[in-house]
């Protein structure tokens, strides 16, 4: 096994699991019972920001059991770094935004200058509403103005890099089936 591989082993060994497998899910469930209730007559366009987000998108879509279109976008700032830097757009929407009510799915509200961005973007193009649903908040004093909440939050983390769920640790263990903190992070 390489160095790198080996390293990432002993980075899950070690991690600290803050929500096991059954809690997340059970975390998705009610969000998707928060969002039906609001979003199901809106015929919404949802987008899911990729690569972060996929996992949350691919185990809540399925819950919710109204008419819906998906797409993507590609919004990222982080770039298998623990540490953000400046929004880079990679995929934009592709669809027309007007008029329509929009869901963003993303994997972590940390300091908010994505979803931030993505928000700013999307309310540029006149559409109905814009709603976010993150799966984690992280909790801490750093967002982009205070107070700043997603309409559909699953859970609330402590201010340390998690990886899980769709989330990475330089670029691994996005498959990882819980939400774990690095060990010292
Ligand atoms: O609230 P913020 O501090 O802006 O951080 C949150 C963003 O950071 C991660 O994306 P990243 O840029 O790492 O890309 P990824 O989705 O490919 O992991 C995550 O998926 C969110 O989109
Ligand atoms: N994987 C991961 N991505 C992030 N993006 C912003 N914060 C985080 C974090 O804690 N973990």
């Amino acid at each position: 096994m390489s160095h790198n591989m080996e390293n990432m082993q002993q980075v899950f060994q070690e991690a600290d699991c803050l929500f096991d497998e059954a809690q997340v899910d059970q975390a998705i469930e009610r969000l998707a019972q928060e969002i039906t209730a609001q979003l199901k007559d809106s015929n919404p366009l949802v987008y899911c920001v990729m690569t972060g987000g996929v996992v949350f998108a691919g185990k809540l879509l399925p819950k919710l059991r109204f008419p819906l279109e998906v797409s993507y976008i590609h919004a990222t700032r982080y770039n298998n770094q623990t540490s953000g830097g400046g929004l880079k757009w990679k995929v934009e929407p592709a669809e027309t935004l007007e008029g329509r009510t929009i869901l963003i799915l993303d994997d972590i509200l940390d300091e908010g200058t994505t979803l931030h961005a993505i928000c700013d973007y999307c309310e540029g193009k006149q559409p109905e509403k814009v709603y976010t649903a993150v799966l984690v908040d992280k909790q801490h004093e750093r967002k982009v103005y205070p107070g700043q909440k997603c309409n559909f939050t699953g859970l609330e983390v402590a201010d340390r890099y998690i990886f899980g769920y769709g989330m990475d640790y330089k670029g691994y263990w996005r498959n990882a089936p819980g939400i774990y903190a690095v060990k010292g992070l």
